[in-house]
Parts: structure tokens; sequence; C-alpha cells
């Protein structure tokens, strides 16, 4: 049972539970006992569920309640508030400071994902504006600066390492030093994660963060372990005291539930999880979004800080869209973006509701055919890109060239052109909008972009959180979502046409391999 399972059943649980006509203390306990099943089957410690269990009881304390008292609201709150309870580590960890080098240390056992996990850190930072490196202190492992240097590469982050230095404790001095001295903000240090001996392996980390003093350890931790993530990390504590904790690899496995709690047990804070195996896949842990995502209600806060790293560069289209044009490079260049973003599902988890309606999409079939949507617009001319789509309405051959071009079929390139329009045909509606706002804004004496944010956000929540259990909610409004994530005026093409565009496109129409047959370009 993955992650995701474990929030559907409880969500399920708790949905039967508030539509049912008779909601009675029978029904009630009924509901309790299926999510503590579900909790249990995560791997979550029979202790803790228990607790919860008496916590849910004692805060709904169904035979005192007044009639009028709207239960099911109160029920929801009750298993969310609890829920968060479970996973909250109730401590705060260590925050790095601008201007100044901190230096982070992980620890793990090998195989954890440390050395993934350091450079999907270093690019977290490097993404908020640190200057951050990597150094590898991996000596005992052959392989392991080669590891480290493909994936700094890869992210564009510099790094230091020794293929002949046999002293994991120097290396790291070496790097930490020479780093400082480059005025590096974010130094993080990898390090081994096997040894012949057990005690071996705490010995060289010990030596290592007598050498370089860490601002900060950070232990490693495969969710895969459950609830003897509480065991490992005593280990690791007795030896190396570090901060803060990193559960990787919670994407696969509903015991991500049952390390994550057995960890906040300890009051360790957790600070990131590890999503997937993809430099993207890191999120900041909070305990309350964390729940809110597991249980479909999406994660904001997430998103937008998320969507804001990726600095995607929206400049022409929001001014298109601020004019009520949108051409087919505006199209492209949209396509672009979101393929940035990482894999759908992600995406689509962080919006309340949305994650559970796209509970079947596949990311391959996703991402292909936004590819081929991109090929057929890598086929265009600078007139055709930057054209309405009538061009080719007028002059036909033109879609039989670039869909050759492209490898892909004139179908595919018809139906890009239609969802051109259904976008030109918004932006126009968005155009005059965003002009009568600026109107009514510049008559208003100018609004204030972040109380905007927060009020759109408290929106959200409040529609996210009226979805669980099925009372009212629904979806919120993704054009919204979107203008608020491209900052002001005009914002990206609405989320849900993009989704639906990219499950009717590609079906059929013949013609047209997986790559593009070539990409020639005419004047
Ligand atoms: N699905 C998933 N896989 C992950 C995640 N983090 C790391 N991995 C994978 O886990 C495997 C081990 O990761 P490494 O980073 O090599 O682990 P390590 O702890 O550095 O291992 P040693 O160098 O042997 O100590 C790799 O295949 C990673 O791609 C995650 O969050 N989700």
């Amino acid at each position: 049972m993955v992650l995701q399972d474990l929030g559907r059943r409880i969500n399920a649980a708790v949905s039967d539970l508030t539509r049912s006509q008779n909601l009675d203390e029978k029904a009630f306990d009924g509901m309790i006992k299926e999510i503590c099943a579900a909790l249990l089957e995560a791997d979550v410690n029979v202790k803790l569920v228990g607790t919860l269990r008496k916590s849910i009881k004692a805060t709904v304390n169904f035979k005192d309640l007044p009639p009028a008292v709207n239960k099911k609201r109160l029920i929801q709150k009750a298993v969310f508030d609890e829920l968060v309870k479970l996973v909250d580590p109730h401590a705060e960890p260590f925050k790095p400071k601008k201007g100044k080098a901190n230096v982070i240390m992980f620890v793990g056992l090998q195989g954890s994902g440390k050395t993934t996990t350091c450079t999907k850190l270093a690019r977290h930072y490097q993404t908020r504006g640190f200057k951050s490196c990597l150094v590898c202190a991996d000596t005992f492992r052959a392989g392991a600066f080669d590891q480290l240097k493909q994936n700094a590469t890869k992210a564009k982050i510099p790094y230091f390492g020794s293929l002949t230095s046999t002293d994991p404790a120097q290396v790291a001095s070496e790097g930490v030093a020479k780093f400082k001295k480059e005025r590096f903000e974010i130094i993080i240090v990898d390090t081994s994660g096997r040894h012949r001996q057990e005690k071996d392996l705490f010995d060289e980390m010990t030596q290592i963060q007598r050498a370089i003093t860490p601002d900060q350890t950070i232990m490693v931790l495969d969710a895969t372990i459950g609830q003897q993530a509480e065991a490992q990390s005593k280990a690791f504590k007795d030896t190396a005291d570090y901060g803060a904790i990193i559960i990787t690899k919670t994407d696969g496995h509903a015991s991500g539930g049952g390390a994550i709690s057995a960890v906040a047990a300890t009051h360790t804070p957790i600070v990131f999880i590890g999503t997937g195996e993809h430099m993207l896949d890191l999120e900041r842990f909070s305990p309350q979004p964390f729940v809110s995502k597991l249980l479909g209600m999406g994660d904001m806060q997430g998103l937008v800080e998320h969507v804001q790293a990726l600095k995607l560069d929206q400049k022409d289209t929001m001014k298109h869209l601020a004019e009520g044009v949108f051409t087919i490079r505006d199209l492209r260049d949209q396509l672009q973006n979101i393929m940035k973003m990482g894999p759908l599902s992600k995406m689509a988890g962080m919006i309340p509701g949305l994650g559970q309606m796209m509970g079947g999409m596949d990311d391959e079939d996703g991402s292909m055919k936004m590819k081929r949507m991109i090929y057929v617009c890598d086929s265009m001319n600078n007139k055709e890109l930057d054209s309405d789509g009538k061009i080719f309405v007028e002059q036909p051959a033109r879609m039989t060239r670039v869909a050759r071009g492209s490898g892909t079929s004139v179908r595919e390139v018809e139906e890009l052109l239609s969802q051109q329009k259904v976008m030109a045909g918004m932006a126009k509606k968005m155009g005059g909008m965003s002009k009568n706002m600026q109107k009514a804004q510049g008559q208003m004496g100018g609004g204030n972009r972040q109380q905007q944010m927060a009020a759109m956000q408290k929106r959200m929540q409040s529609l996210g959180q009226g979805g669980m259990g099925g009372g009212g909610g629904g979806m919120p409004d993704m054009g919204s979502l979107m203008k608020m994530m491209g900052g002001g005026g005009g914002g990206m093409p609405d989320m849900a046409s993009m989704m639906k565009m990219m499950g009717g496109m590609g079906g059929g129409g013949g013609g047209g391999g997986s790559a593009p047959a070539g990409r020639g370009r005419r004047a």
C-alpha cells in the first residue's frame, strides 16, 4: 500500500461516514476502526495509533454532542488534527543564513538516498538564491565520487572530492575550506554509508564531524523501513548527534507514514521528504500541508513555492495575455513550463481535489503527449509561431509540412491548433478582464499583491478542506490559481484545459513515430 492509498483509505472512511444517512455512534466507531487499520497497515506504531483513536473519540465525544452541532465538520476536523499531531515532531530545524557559510553534513546508511538527496538539497537552496556546492567525503566506496560528480554536473552545482585520498576527514576539511574561501553559502558534505564494520562507520562520522564542525548534521532515512526508523535514528543519534532528518522514498511505500510518525514521536525535526528519484522530488516537510496532501486536499503553499522556485519565464505570455492575445508560441512556452514542473501526478497532488481526480493518469503518457505538441511547434517557422493560427486555415498545406517535419500527424497539428484557439479565446476574455481590473485598481488606489495572494490561498484552502468527506468543496478555480502563481496580471493558461487537452491528444490519427523525424525550420 503506497502512501497515497493510505490517504485515500482514510479519506474514504471519513467520506463514507459523513455521507451516510444515519451518522450514529456505531458508524463513527466503524470509521475510527477503519482509519486505525489503515495506519497499522502503513506500519504506524500501535501505541501511536491507540493514542490517535482515543483522541478522536475524546474530541468528538459523540454521546454528549448537542443535536444542533455540525457533526460532519467536527469529525473531519478531529481526524485532520489528530493526523497532524501524529506526524508533528514539535521541533524547529536549523535555518541557513544568507551571506555566511552554512556547512551541512549528511549521514545515513548505504542506499538510503544520501547522495541523491545531497544534490536535491543543494539544488533546492541554489534556486532560492544561496550559493551552493557539494563535497564528497565518501572515500570508502569506489564510484561514490563519480556518482556525486554526475549528479552535481546535471544540476550545475560546483563539487569537490578526491579519487585517490583514503582519508574522508581530510577530503571533507579541504573541500569545506576551499568553498568557504570562495564564499559559498551552502556547503553540503556527503559521507559514506557503508563500512566493513558498523563501528568503523560511526568512528568515521565523528572524525568528519570534528574536522568540519558542521552547522547542521542531517540524517537520511529510507521510508521503506517503516517504524524501524526510530531504532535506526537512535543508533545514529548516539554517535553523530544530528539536528534533523530527511526521509526519502516516501513515494513508493505507505510505510512512509510509519517512518514519519516514528521519527516525529522522537521530536526530531523532519526537514524534507524525498518523493522520487528526480532532482525536483524533494518537498519541505510540514505536518499540516503533508496531511492535507495525503488526504487529497492539496498543498497550495507548496505548489506556489514550487512554481516560484522554478523561475519560469512568463514575461512575453503575460504581456500577451494582458493584451488579450495568445499565440502558438505562447502555447509552446507554457507547455515547456509545465514540463519543467516535474511529473504531472505530483503537481496534481498539490491542487485540492485534482490529485484524486487524476488518480489513473499516467505521467509518461502525459509528458509524451506534451513533448509531441512541442515537436509540432518546433517545426513551425517564426511567422507561424507568432500567428493566431489562421494562417493554417488559409493554407492547409502548412499543416502537412509541419506534421511531416515534426514526425507527428496532421491530426495532432490540428489538435494543437484547436487548443491554441481555445486558449486564444480565453486570453481575449482575460485581456478584457485584466484591463477592467487595472482600471478598477487604479480607481481604488492600487492593491497590495501580497494581501491578494494571502486571500487567494485562504480561499483555496477552505475549498480543499470542504472537499474532504465530500461536503461542499469541489474544485477550485484553476484559472485564478494559475494567475496567482504567474504573478499579478495575466498568468498561465487554465490547468484544467491543459489536462483535458492532454487526455485528448495523440489518440489515433495514425503516423508519427515516437521521435520527431526532423525539425527543419522554414522561413
Ligand atoms: N523512489 C525514490 N528513490 C530514491 C529517492 N531518493 C533516492 N532514491 C534512489 O535510491 C537509490 C540510492 O540512492 P543513493 O543516493 O545512491 O544512496 P546513498 O545513501 O548515497 O548510497 P551510498 O552511496 O551507497 O551510501 C538510488 O537509486 C536513488 O535514485 C526517493 O525519494 N524516492
